[in-house]
């Protein structure tokens, strides 16, 4: 996040506009935004304890790959993930069937994050509907279970629902988000959602049309 040092308390609010920035005017996905969008996301949860540390881990080194992508000598051609997926494609860095040689491909590692995306979408959106009683950690669950953990194999599904149980409860997570008080995160969620849902949508459709939405 701009300015912000690792430990500084920042807001939510911040790693949202980042999301909202990814659009360009002609609906494709900025990968630069994108990528900061994640890194705001994986230092927040940095701040909700250790134990999600191999979640923040995996997302991190996909991060590593996209940004080696984006400052390699090819970097023009991963300016949105629209012209990513055509230059990888027409390029042949795409393993279409099995992994083989194109492990660190950007279109099979964005997917994960696409993935984990939708498993933010829905767990936002129970958040900003939720109410004082409910808690964060069967939000988060719920949203794991209709989303991401289809991909995942036992163990990872095991590990995620422990880490799950140790989410602080709504009010001290509200706290964490530090947006201010709870109307106000309802708020602003209300107003970002629409933007997550646009990015995830555009992403998802453009993955269907090139058949890559399940790269191994
Ligand atoms: C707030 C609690 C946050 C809980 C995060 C929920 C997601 C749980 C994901 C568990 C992933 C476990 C790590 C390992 C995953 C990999 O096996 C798997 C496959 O990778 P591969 O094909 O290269 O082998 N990787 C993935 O699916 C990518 C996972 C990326 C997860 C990023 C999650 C970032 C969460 C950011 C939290 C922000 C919370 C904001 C709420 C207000």
């Amino acid at each position: 996040m701009a300015g912000a040092s690792e430990q500084q308390k920042f807001s939510f609010q911040e790693i949202l506009d980042t999301f909202k920035l990814c659009l360009t005017d002609s609906k494709e996905v900025d990968l630069q935004h994108y990528v900061d969008g994640w890194r705001g996301l994986i230092k927040f949860l940095n701040c909700l304890g250790s134990i999600f540390g191999f979640i923040s881990k995996d997302a991190s080194s996909k991060i590593l790959i996209l940004v080696g992508h984006l400052k390699g000598e090819n970097g023009s051609q991963y300016a949105t993930i629209q012209s990513m997926v055509k230059y990888e494609l027409e390029k042949d860095l795409v393993d279409v069937t099995k992994r083989g040689i194109h492990q660190e491909s950007g279109c099979r590692t964005l997917l994960r994050l696409h993935r984990a995306l939708r498993w933010l979408e829905l767990f936002l959106e129970r958040l900003r509907t939720s109410s004082e009683e409910d808690k964060t950690s069967v939000m988060c669950g719920e949203a794991y279970n209709e989303s991401l953990s289809q991909y995942h194999p036992w163990v990872i599904r095991k590990a995620a629902g422990v880490a799950f149980h140790v989410l602080p409860g709504r009010p001290a997570f509200f706290e964490v988000m530090n947006v201010g008080p709870p109307e106000q995160v309802v708020a602003m969620l209300g107003e970002a959602m629409p933007l997550i849902s646009e990015v995830y949508d555009i992403t998802e459709k453009l993955y269907a049309q090139h058949n890559l939405l399940d790269l191994p």
